[in-house]
């Protein structure tokens, strides 16, 4: 049985309390999918459903104990026979079934919830885990809304509920209202004062209300508590749960908490599993999300960004890589600096020797203070202008005549400045790029292979302006080129240019 004082298990109820979010139900195949990746992560406890609640969720247990072989599966109800007769139904053929069964323990759910006392509660709780333990050896009781309760009245109900069987005592911060301090103390509180309670590990379910859920289950961890109940992006009822990606890696971030090697999670799909259930569940993870959310791991302001090129760990504490997400993101924006737009230039293949950089960059922040955000295509269409310009010793266009159409063959005339001296040559080709490019060549004396050759619109649109990316080859070194204008030929023969000029001003600088 499930006991280990030196684990800290995981029980994740993404496809419960998670599936409680209005508009995420999953079918049986999707929670299948999403289980059997919750199972390739490593978590000890996968809560399957709810299984009274209606024939849909039933057979997603049935389904899910069949397929899922190492977690332990569990399902929950309420405390009375039909939901537990339902669920021992529903875990037949479960290999490791667990039933989690429970009642409100704040005088608030007693009083209003079920117009009853303190007394008759607890023997209902009592009662239900007495019922549940015939079919199953592994119960867990849940004292809902645990976080509002008396502390002496919830030490009373634990204890009678582990005499009566339950191996898991689940301390629920239903409605997130607790602080750390008070959620730690209130575990504090049952370790010292139930009397058997090292007969049952202590589960800690807290709620996201004030922002809380992650801090309240750590400090339960720090107070005694052996599992912690959690679901992927933290979502849940009403403001979500405890986010497992964020309980992991806390406990791994701070070894010296002693938890890291009482886990075993593999941290690398907490990311790809992040955006199964994100999509699946139609769930979108907010921007700023710790550890999943698409800004995580990027940095667009310039003083971070310097640091983090200079030495990552400046401004980041985790390894992308250690969740999955493969590098961190440096994100240009008009508040970044010189040394991130530089890392973008040479990223993307620009020699720095050539560009002045300080010219660059006030030309970058006059299209970033209208742009916020300057991507790569941004990036090349300002830097293709500023190339054309700062040419010194290279090759440039000066002006360019095609024609074509499908009763003459393509032929281009082309005007390029070399070393200051204007030279003109005129081509065929079985295209105008072709034609185009064979005229150039016919120039420069030289003809060199072009490998990839790609025309993309940058907005979408007729009218647009093209992007033409090209890798030409010479004397066996690759050179990417890239090229704007609104006419394709043009763009070509810039792109063309843009990637002879990498190599050409190198071999042909003056003296
Ligand atoms: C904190 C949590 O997340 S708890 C889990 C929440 N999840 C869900 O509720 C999803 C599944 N629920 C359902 O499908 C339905 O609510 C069902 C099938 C469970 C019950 O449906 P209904 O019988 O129509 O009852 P309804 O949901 O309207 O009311 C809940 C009833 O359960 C009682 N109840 C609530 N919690 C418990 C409990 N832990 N133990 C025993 N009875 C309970 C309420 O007092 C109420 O009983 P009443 O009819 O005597 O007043
Ligand atoms: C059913 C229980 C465990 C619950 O989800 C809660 O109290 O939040
Ligand atoms: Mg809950």
């Amino acid at each position: 049985m499930l006991h280990d004082p030196n684990r800290i298990y995981i029980f994740d109820t993404t496809l419960r309390d998670g599936e409680q979010v209005p508009g995420s139900q999953l079918t049986t195949p999707e929670k299948i999918i999403i289980a059997e990746q919750l199972q390739s992560l490593g978590v000890d406890i996968i809560e399957a459903g709810f299984p009274i609640s209606s024939p849909g969720d039933f057979q997603s247990v049935v389904e899910l104990s069949k397929a899922i072989r190492e977690p332990i599966i569990c399902a929950l109800t309420r405390a009375n026979k039909g939901d537990i007769d339902s669920a021992v139904a529903a875990l037949k053929h479960a290999a490791r079934p667990r039933i989690h069964t429970g009642i409100g323990s704040s005088d608030m759910h007693i009083q209003y919830k079920f117009n009853s006392t303190r007394e008759k509660i607890l023997e209902r709780a009592v009662e239900a885990v007495k019922y549940a333990k015939q079919f199953v050896e592994d119960i867990e009781f849940y004292a809902e809304d645990a976080g509002r309760a008396d502390n002496v009245y919830l030490a009373q109900m634990i204890e009678a509920v582990i005499a009566a069987g339950a191996t898991v005592v689940n301390i629920p911060d239903t409605n997130g209202y607790c602080l750390p301090e008070t959620y730690g103390a209130k575990i504090r509180f049952l370790k010292e004062n139930v009397k058997n309670i090292d007969q049952a590990v202590i589960s800690v379910h807290c709620h996201n209300d004030l922002g809380l859920a992650t801090a309240n289950s750590i400090a339960g961890l720090q107070n005694g508590a052996g599992q912690i109940e959690c679901t992927i992006n933290g979502i849940g009822e009403r403001a979500g749960n405890t986010s497992l990606e964020e309980v992991v890696m806390i406990l791994n971030t701070h070894k010296g908490l002693g938890y890291h090697d009482k886990i075993n999670i593999n941290t690398k799909k907490l990311y790809p599993l992040s955006g199964m259930v994100s999509r699946m569940m139609r769930m979108p993870v907010q921007a700023n999300k710790a550890i999943v959310g698409r800004n995580a791991f990027a940095h667009s302001s310039g003083i971070h960004q310097d640091g983090v090129l200079k030495h990552r760990e400046t401004y980041e504490i985790m390894n992308p890589e250690d969740v999955g997400i493969d590098q961190s993101e440096i994100i240009l924006t008009a508040r970044s600096g010189r040394h991130a737009l530089k890392h973008h230039l040479e990223r993307l293949g620009y020699s720095m020797e050539r560009i002045d950089l300080d010219q660059t960059y006030q030309r970058f922040l006059t299209l970033a203070d209208e742009k916020k955000e300057i991507k790569d295509d941004d990036l090349l269409q300002l830097m293709g202008e500023d190339i054309e310009s700062s040419i010194k010793n290279g090759v440039k266009i000066n002006s360019l005549q095609v024609t074509c159409g499908d009763q003459t063959q393509p032929q281009a005339t082309v005007k390029l400045s070399l070393k200051g001296e204007e030279h003109e040559a005129t081509a065929v080709g079985n295209g105008p790029v072709s034609a185009t490019i064979h005229a150039i060549e016919s120039i420069l004396g030289q003809t060199n292979e072009i490998k990839e050759f790609n025309i993309h619109s940058i907005h979408g649109g007729s009218d647009d302006i093209s992007k033409v990316d090209m890798r030409v080859i010479h004397d066996d070194k690759s050179y990417m080129g890239y090229g704007f204008s609104t006419d394709i030929v043009r763009a070509s023969a810039n792109a063309y240019l843009d990637a002879v000029n990498k190599f050409y001003e190198l071999v042909n600088q003056p003296g």
